[in-house]
């Protein structure tokens, strides 16, 4: 019977293309197996002081632990097999208390060496002797017992440096312990010769007071928090802390760091909070929940899901605390998150409750949250343009109607989310509801500007737009200009279209100027003392010059295009201007008198 002969090398590649991001990770496998058999020691000898020594000399690197060790049947066994169960469950520990979980761990100190050797002493029984196992890349390995038996019971893995690479270094083996493991419980000292420096000294930042706190987050993420958030997830086993950063962030959402035990997951796992909350940046330790295979991901399962879940309770409990007990604080944070919150709030009911509630808005009662604007009984309409905004709020206002600008990011989507929320009356703002709504000149003062009205619509003729005289507040506004095709296809109020085109046909007896070709609607303010002049204005080259300026004014204060004719007029006009200027107060010098 013939054998499949397994190149372990080919293997290896392939689970280094595959699985890990780099050959470096054989640190941290090297040190999860010496935690993993520490953690079995303790089980059956409490009073071990456990320790990871790792010499690193550039040609060779030896990792010694003082933990369980291995029998020769169990090294036999164990190192035999790629991807066997490992000996916890034989031995009936629990998973949760071991780092290591698929058997290949070792294997990745082939991707840095040709050849592993592991000698080992067996903690079980104090006569066990000492084994020593060799297995290269090629697929071989050989168990035997050693000459000399070790001093005390542990594990010593050792590895030497394959041609080419450097990964063996005492600086570089350092610089990942302390990546990887610098918050292991487990001390580890990494050095050569007799100098040994111990990499596992940092804290958790959660265990750390206020202040340094926040010096860990400007040192390993780089922002100063606005406030940190403590979160605990006992299911998970899990404590950490979330910072909120004082800048804005992508809307992408934050990459978080994650620790199993003490070991790094990834600085870069994205699935740990709500995608409402992208503004929070974590750092967590977990005891139970499950790494991939490769150790840098998070298995996206039950409990992930229920991680998830109550940090991003415990981030919402955070905001609506600093809403009632800090008001600054929570100012701060809307201002430099508010689009982040936007973003998320129209997908997101709960955050558009909140933004609702606490995000002020531009409308025409200032910079006020949306919730304000809705209970102030104003009839309340939106623009999609913040010049729109501002070229209606004060006429919208005189008529009872409150514009809200929602021509910022998001804005009009939540707008319509909430509509649907709470069945709110709100709308796009439609010419026609606000050109309804402006009072009718007397029959006096329309026979009055018939003529008027009669030269703007031939002197507009090509501008296609209808010329209408109304009377309306704020009397400082000579004219609104409103360009219905903006509003095609969206929340028109039809009555209010109705009732305006009634009025016309009824007091003016002529046809609804709503129904003509023209899109566009100048509306003069017969209650504004320029306009009144006008419309009693017999110079005929004065009213043309006046209409044209009205016309560029509107044009220009609403930042509406300009055509090729509208920017010609727009310079005679300063010309003309100029021109009139001069001639009121030039007076020609005497003429010179000869001597
Ligand atoms: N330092 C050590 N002390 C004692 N036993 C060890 C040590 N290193 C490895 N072993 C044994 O070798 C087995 C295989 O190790 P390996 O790292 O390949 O897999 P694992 O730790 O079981 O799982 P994972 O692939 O998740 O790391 C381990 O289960 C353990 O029994």
């Amino acid at each position: 019977m013939a054998n499949f002969r397994v190149d372990l090398r080919g293997l290896v590649e392939l689970l280094s293309r595959n699985l890990y991001s780099g050959p470096k990770v054989f640190i941290r496998e090297l040190m999860q197996n010496a935690v993993d058999a520490i953690t079995a020691r303790k089980e059956i000898d409490s009073s071990i002081s456990p320790v990871i020594r790792i010499t690193a000399t550039g040609s060779s690197l030896s990792c010694k632990d003082n933990g369980i060790g291995l029998t020769y049947e169990e090294a036999e066994e164990l190192l035999a097999t790629i991807g066997a169960s490992s000996k916890r469950d034989e031995l009936g520990f629990a998973r949760s208390d071991f780092l290591g979980q698929f058997g290949i761990g070792l294997l990745s100190c082939f991707l840095v060496s040709d050849s592993i050797t592991v000698t080992s002493r067996s903690a079980k029984t104090s006569e066990a002797r000492t084994i020593i196992w060799r297995g290269d890349s090629g697929g071989t390995f050989t168990v035997e017992y050693a000459e000399t038996q070790l001093p005390e019971a542990g594990t010593i893995v050792e590895l030497q440096q394959r041609p080419g690479q450097s990964w063996l270094k005492v600086d570089t083996v350092a610089q990942l312990v302390r990546h990887y493991g610098r918050y292991l419980e487990v001390p580890v000292l990494v050095g050569e010769g007799h100098q040994f420096d111990l990499c596992t000294t940092s804290e958790f930042p959660w265990e750390l007071g206020a202040s340094a706190r926040q010096a860990w987050c400007r040192s390993n993420f780089g922002f100063k928090p606005l406030d940190v958030i403590e979160v605990l997830v006992p299911a998970a086993g899990l404590r950490g802390l979330a910072f909120i950063p004082d800048q804005p962030v992508a809307s992408s959402g934050q990459s978080h760091s994650v620790y199993l035990r003490g070991m790094l997951i990834n600085n870069d796992v994205k699935s740990l909070v709500d995608d409402w909350a992208p503004f929070a940046r974590l750092i967590v330790d977990s005891a139970y929940l499950r790494p991939t295979a490769s150790r840098e991901a998070l298995f996206d399962d039950d409990l992930l899901q229920q991680v998830r879940e109550e940090i991003s309770d415990q981030i919402r409990d955070w905001i609506a605390r600093i809403s009632r007990h800090a008001p600054s604080t929570f100012k701060r944070f809307l201002d430099v998150h508010g689009t982040a919150l936007k973003s998320v709030a129209v997908t997101d009911a709960h955050m558009r409750q909140l933004v609702v509630e606490n995000l002020p808005f531009e409308s025409a009662l200032g910079m006020r949250p949306l919730r304000d604007v809705f209970s102030s009984g104003m009839l309340v309409r939106y623009t999609r343009t913040v010049d729109q905004f501002r070229s209606l709020v004060d006429v919208a206002q005189a008529q009872g109607v409150c514009l809200v600008n929602a021509g910022y990011a998001f804005d009009e989507e939540i707008l319509r989310a909430w509509v649907k929320d709470t069945g709110a009356e709100i709308g796009l703002i439609d010419p026609s509801e606000i050109v309804g709504r402006l009072a009718q000149p007397s029959p006096a003062e329309q026979s009055q500007a018939s003529d008027l009205l009669l030269m703007a619509d031939q002197i507009l003729q090509d501008r296609e737009v209808n010329v209408v005289l109304r009377r309306f507040e704020p009397a400082t506004i000579p004219t609104i200009y409103l360009v219905d095709a903006d509003f095609a296809g969206e929340l028109v109020d039809q009555s209010g279209r109705r009732t305006a085109a009634g009025i016309w046909e009824e007091v003016l007896g002529v046809v609804n100027p709503f129904d003509g070709t023209a899109t566009k609607r100048l509306v003069l303010n017969r209650a504004n003392p320029m306009i009144a002049k006008l419309c009693s204005l017999q110079d005929l080259k004065l009213v043309e010059i006046m209409v044209r300026t009205l016309w560029v004014q509107a044009l220009m204060s609403g930042r509406h295009p300009m055509n090729v004719k509208d920017r010609a007029w727009a310079n005679d006009l300063y010309m003309t201007l100029l021109d009139r200027a001069l001639e009121s107060s030039y007076q020609s010098p005497s003429e010179p008198t000869e001597e």
